[in-house]
């Protein structure tokens, strides 16, 4: 891409170059283990966007289109929607939000290694993987509570044992990934929402 001078000689940024130089921090961790929670915290504190895969996901569904019932399928079943479905929606909210924006939060993404590789590819690098980490157990529970009054129709016992299977076996590996480089910070989720901001606001505020 990069940046072309206009008729009056300013330099121009595309939308491509402005998202890659954006802050992007990813928030990685179990299904019900607290990425909503703290990432409507940082919110609050810090003024970053949030944009959830999963909440962009349900959108598209509630939506009514065609492709909407595709996804509602695939994410019924606990299983991961195509890739570039995912991307595309992620890109196109940051582009949407990138001139208000101090930073982006991405929630649920990457759920594989590979999500994590055209994301770099097509829109740029973080500079923090937050993982939030809880135990299965605990996840469960959660979750179980979270399905009393979600109106989620992937928050029920047999749909939550397969995103927590799928969990440990596809997304667990980003974090190994992003570990070699440095830029995990791992946060106890087991400990009260606000001590858990407080490690994760500690994260934050250690970015340059
Ligand atoms: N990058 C993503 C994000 C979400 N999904 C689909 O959307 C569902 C719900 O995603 P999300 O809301 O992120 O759910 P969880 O990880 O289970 O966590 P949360 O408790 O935050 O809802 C997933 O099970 C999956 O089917 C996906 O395929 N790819
Ligand atoms: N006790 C406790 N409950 C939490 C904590 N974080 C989230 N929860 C609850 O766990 C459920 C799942 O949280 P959510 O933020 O939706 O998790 P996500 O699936 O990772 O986005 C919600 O009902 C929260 O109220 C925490 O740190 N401690
Ligand atoms: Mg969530």
């Amino acid at each position: 891409m990069g940046c072309s001078a206009s008729c009056s000689g300013r330099i121009v940024h595309s939308d491509d170059d402005k998202i890659k130089d954006a802050k992007i921090i990813f928030v990685v961790g179990g299904p019900g283990s607290g990425k909503g929670t703290q990432c409507e915290k940082v919110v609050a504190k810090y003024g970053y966007t949030h944009l959830s895969s999963g909440d962009l996901l349900r959108a598209e569904v509630a939506s009514g289109s065609e492709r909407g019932k595709t996804l509602q399928a695939i994410m019924q079943k606990g299983e991961l929607v195509p890739l570039d479905t995912v991307l595309d929606m992620i890109k196109d909210a940051m582009i949407a939000k990138v001139d208000v924006s101090k930073g982006f939060l991405i929630d649920g993404y990457p759920r594989e290694v590979k999500q994590g590789e055209e994301f770099e590819k097509k829109i740029g690098a973080p500079c923090l993987l937050l993982y939030i980490d809880a135990k299965g157990e605990t996840m469960v529970k959660r979750l179980m509570k979270r399905g009393e009054t979600s109106g989620r129709s992937d928050d029920n016992e047999e749909t939550i044992k397969k995103r927590l299977d799928l969990y440990y076996k596809a997304t667990e590996p980003v974090i190994a990934f992003y570990s070699s480089r440095g830029i995990v910070r791992k946060i106890d989720s087991e400990l009260p929402v606000d001590e858990v901001f407080g490690h994760v606001a500690k994260a934050i505020d250690g970015l340059k």
